[in-house]
């Protein structure tokens, strides 16, 4: 039996305490042991360093918010508070560490701030080095009547911070050298298209924007010597014909770069596809119903032959299984009760 450990983020709305942990035994498909490690407000993302040592989870305090770090007891599963750094903006809504637990970044989407912080050799935050403020709206008076950031993350090779902004469709690249962030390109997204997260290929040069607004997969050209984005190829995440209600939320690719997946929050279904190597461009291979309501986000397990998602509206996980050869889901279970969750993340070690 190979058990891996993992985390939730959740609201805090309901009976929710903060972050969650669970164990999941990959053979069997079984999630189990979910408790409340951290108590604190709307820690919807988490970030677990690539040591497995630290976690560090978005959060809001009394009217404003930023990130706080905690040490993991990997067998346990447990959490011990470190330390926290509060942004000037309330809580953003996304963080990432960069691989020698460095740096990290924070986007908010209320504000529309990107924000770069630096970390000490032990995990604990030292400062906020630096902030990016996006400027501009879209042509969706509803949801891009500002800039929203989604998303700030890292390029492959870390050369480059990337956020992503929902209210301006723009992908913006940035340097980050000596903790200052200065923008270095932009991508312009479709207009009203509403770019939410972005996935990079882990061996190839091809990134993947997934939209909320347009629902689709924007597949480009990664230039990692000029740090540039080049439009390939638009693909949507529906199943064809459907015309309810529904937003993008989470994407995602498989280890080995041979599967894209994405969500749908209104179809309430995770859309996979298969990459083609000599171009990156995507085709669609199915849209498999996670049997809960709004999956914010979903994570694929270290083991390779798991898709854990997590629906924030129904308060439930689904745990699928996956043929690493087709790259297809099969649901295995639904209704796991964690309520509101938002992400799903895994130590890299087996415990
Ligand atoms: O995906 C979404 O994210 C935004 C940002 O999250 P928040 O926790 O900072 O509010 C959220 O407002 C929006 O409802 C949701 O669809």
């Amino acid at each position: 039996m190979t058990t891996y450990r993992g985390y939730i983020g959740t609201y805090t709305k309901g009976e929710s305490k903060g972050v969650y942990s669970f164990t999941l035994d990959s053979n069997n498909y079984k999630v189990s042991d979910i408790s409340p490690v951290a108590e604190l407000k709307d820690p919807t993302y988490v970030a677990i360093s690539d040591n497995d040592e630290m976690i560090y989870a978005v959060m809001k305090e009394d009217g404003a918010g930023g990130i706080s770090a905690y040490h993991i007891n990997k067998q346990t599963g447990e959490l011990s508070f470190v330390n926290k750094a509060i942004t000037a903006d309330g809580g953003p809504c996304h963080v990432t560490i960069n691989t020698d637990q460095t740096k990290a970044l924070s986007a908010n989407y209320h504000s529309g701030m990107i924000t770069a912080f630096t970390l000490n050799s032990n995990g604990s935050i030292k400062e906020i080095s630096s902030t990016a403020q996006h400027v501009g709206s879209g042509p969706n008076d509803e949801r891009q009547e500002k800039a929203h950031a989604h998303f700030s993350g890292f390029t492959p090779e870390e050369n480059y911070a990337v956020a992503v902004d929902l209210g301006t469709d723009e992908v913006i690249l940035y340097t980050l050298e000596q903790g200052q962030l200065h923008s270095h390109y932009t991508y312009h997204a479709p207009p009203g298209s509403g770019p939410r997260h972005i996935a990079f290929h882990p061996h190839e040069p091809y990134a993947y924007i997934m939209t909320e607004l347009s629902n689709q997969v924007i597949v480009c050209h990664y230039n990692a010597d000029l740090g540039e984005l080049r439009e390939l190829q638009l693909i949507s995440t529906l199943p064809e014909g459907f015309v309810e209600h529904s937003q993008g939320s989470a994407i995602h690719l498989s280890k080995d770069g041979k599967f894209v997946y994405a969500g749908n929050r209104g179809n309430d279904s995770i859309a996979c596809f298969s990459v083609n190597e000599h171009s990156g461009e995507l085709e669609l291979l199915e849209i498999v119903s996670t049997e809960g309501s709004w999956p914010r986000d979903f994570q694929i397990d270290p083991s390779g032959s798991i898709l854990l998602a997590s629906n924030q509206e129904s308060s439930t996980l689904t745990v699928f299984s996956r043929n690493k050869e087709t790259g297809r889901l099969t649901l295995q279970e639904a209704h796991i009760d964690v309520p509101y969750p938002v992400c799903v993340t895994f130590l890299t070690e087996p415990i």
